[in-house]
């Protein structure tokens, strides 16, 4: 039961209080945050927090002791209650499904209300998403590593995309860094979230104050760039059963995400989208921690977006058979004489073979043993019993009409239409498991289909990771989610992880690749490793010049670079906000102006 309640006035409201003295004819800090463009900064719905009645005063109020329990308790639950069913009927919620009432979210969130920054900029983002979906045009950003490539792409690209590939190999909590496997600790990637909200927030306020001190004829001329860009971060497996994914989920919606994307690999299993031995779970667990996510930020009043990636395309394994949507895809033997792959390993390692003849007979087993799905079985075997076309037709077309029909009922409805007495299908989907347990899966467009219209009533958006850049692969995908999920939106990586130049592209259909899977509803795009190659490319290219042309090569590729390209890093003590401190410190202490760190005797004078 409730203790205490607690309702508290939003900060905003005093920050904007105060900033209107500054008498600025730019937006106020709200309406910045929420503006999806600086050249477009009034034009979107504003965003009202979903709690708002309950943060409508200026003062905490509490329930007077008195009242603490009995029918002032009741009415207030009644009140979050009828707030919440609300909240989720509005058009932020249209076509998601929860399982859960307003009463199950309302009863766990406590007596203290709070607000979270990420929610604002989840509301942003989705305005965003809704505005370029009605022109079928994209949202395209690149992977940032660091504040520095986040302020650079800030004026240039609106949503800012963290990765937990980069993260992996580039900054983890324990310092260790390596491959893609998602085996960080699970505040990897939330800390850098938190890294880069944390920067975003920075720079926004030495804009603010370095614009404070123009004049108004030159503020209205000056460029504002929005450094809130709603940041979209990789949540990978959810790391962890359904409590982890709540915590993980907890921790962005604390550290600035606005979406999170959770891929349907099994933790422990988990690789990089684009490497090979993917594992993936069955459908219904990874829309459990669809669900768990959202029930989590259900529980924090949030509206940040969750984004149902699935690795199925490519994934070829499949952690358990026990969701009957993904009986379609598993893969058995169809003839008796092939035993099993696991007992046939145990049997030679029991007997002494060594690790690695043990991996080669399994390789080779893998390559040369036919694996089919029941279906194809089924059909092989209703040929060698001679059925008319017809009768075959019959079973391929109930089926199609009912994928979702188990192993068991695909084997009842093989046998009646056999004739009496035949033997039944032979097929056998536990001869192949792996020595880990893992089925073998008809991975392709078909399962991520399936996969991501399985997914569609749990997410904001749906992101299938394909093994190729295809306009013809995106425009079918497009149709299959918009006819089941109409509005639906698509995320797609335009990783380089893909040779993009062997893929037949011309200059102008590369050019035009993310504007032409947009129209086919791909609306969010990112190029999920952009930052680690620039960093990477540069870097080369410098320290290559530097070994022997020393200043002249560092001059020529950066710092000559940054003075015509206008790269405000150029003066870095500026940028980093040395002036702002200045700014900061003396409003609190006079008399010390040789104190300041951008006063006489800096060396960045020199760039003036
Ligand atoms: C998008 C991704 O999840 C990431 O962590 O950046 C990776 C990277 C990539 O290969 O593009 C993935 O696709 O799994
Ligand atoms: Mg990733």
């Amino acid at each position: 039961m409730l203790r205490r309640a607690i309702l508290r006035a939003p900060r905003r409201a005093t920050a904007a209080r105060s900033s209107a003295s500054l008498s600025i004819s730019t937006p106020t800090p709200t309406s910045r945050l929420l503006s999806t463009s600086s050249a477009n900064m009034s034009s979107l719905p504003p965003v009202t927090h979903p709690l708002s009645t309950a943060f409508a005063s200026d003062s905490y109020q509490l329930l007077p002791e008195a009242q603490k329990a009995g029918a002032a308790e009741d009415a207030l639950l009644e009140q979050q209650i009828r707030e919440v069913e609300a909240w989720w009927a509005s058009p932020r919620f249209a076509g998601i499904k929860r399982d859960w009432t307003a009463a199950d979210v309302v009863t766990k969130r406590g007596s203290l209300q709070q607000s979270y920054p990420s929610s604002v900029m989840a509301r942003k983002l989705f305005n965003l998403i809704k505005t370029r979906q009605a022109a079928g045009e994209p949202i395209h950003t690149l992977g940032a590593i660091d504040p520095a490539q986040m302020t650079q792409q800030a004026p240039n690209q609106e949503v800012l995309y963290i990765s937990g590939w980069a993260c992996s190999s580039l900054l983890t909590t324990t310092n260790e860094v390596s491959a893609d496997f998602g085996d960080y600790p699970y505040n990897t990637v939330p800390n850098q979230v938190e890294r880069m909200a944390k920067a975003q927030s920075m720079h926004d306020r030495k804009q603010w104050y370095t614009r404070s001190t123009l004049t108004p004829e030159a503020r209205a001329k000056a460029p504002y760039t929005d450094y809130f860009r709603p940041i979209i971060a990789d949540g990978d497996t959810g790391h962890g059963g359904l409590t982890a994914v709540m915590k993980l989920a907890k921790l962005f919606a604390e550290a600035g995400a606005a979406a999170v994307h959770f891929e349907d690999q099994m933790h422990g299993g988990k690789k990089c989208g684009h490497l090979a031995g993917k594992v993936i779970v069955p459908t219904g667990e990874h829309i459990n921690r669809l669900k768990a996510a959202r029930f989590q930020w259900d529980v924090m009043g949030t509206e940040n977006l969750v984004i149902a990636r699935t690795d199925s395309e490519s994934g070829k394994l499949l952690s358990s058979s026990i969701d009957v949507r993904d009986h379609e895809f598993i893969l058995g033997v169809a003839d008796r004489s092939i035993a099993s792959l696991a007992e046939t390993l145990a049997e030679m390692e029991a007997s002494g073979a060594s690790g690695a003849e043990i991996d080669a007979f399994e390789a080779n087993w893998v390559k040369t043993t036919k694996l089919v799905t029941f279906d194809e079985a089924a059909v092989v075997h209703f040929e060698s019993l001679s059925l008319s076309p017809d009768t075959i037709s019959k079973y391929t077309a109930a089926v199609k009409a009912n994928p979702n029909l188990g192993i068991t009922a695909r084997r009842a409805l093989a046998a009646s239409l056999a004739p009496a007495g035949a033997a039944p299908v032979y097929w056998d989907w536990d001869i192949p498991r792996t020595r880990e347990g893992f089925y073998h899966f008809r991975s392709g467009m078909a399962a991520a289909t399936k996969r991501a219209i399985a997914f569609g009533p749990y997410a904001d958006l749906l992101w299938v990771e394909t093994g190729d850049p295809n306009v013809a692969v995106c425009k079918a995908l497009g149709a299959a989610v918009a006819q089941a999920h109409p509005g639906k939106g698509l995320v797609y990586n335009l990783s380089p992880s893909f040779n993009w130049m062997a893929h037949g592209f011309s200059p102008e259909s590369l050019k035009s690749f993310i504007w032409d899977i947009a129209r086919e509803g791909f609306v969010l795009q990112l190029v999920s490793l952009a930052g680690l190659h620039s960093n990477a490319t540069i870097t080369t290219e410098l320290s290559r010049r530097f070994k022997d042309e020393g200043m002249s090569a560092y001059v020529e590729i950066v710092q000559k670079r940054e003075k015509e390209l206008g790269v405000d890093v150029l003066t870095h003590q500026k940028w980093s906000g040395a002036s702002y401190v200045d700014a900061v410190l003396g409003a609190i202490q006079s008399g010390s102006s040789t104190g300041k760190s951008m006063g006489e005797g800096g060396t960045e004078g020199q760039f003036e």
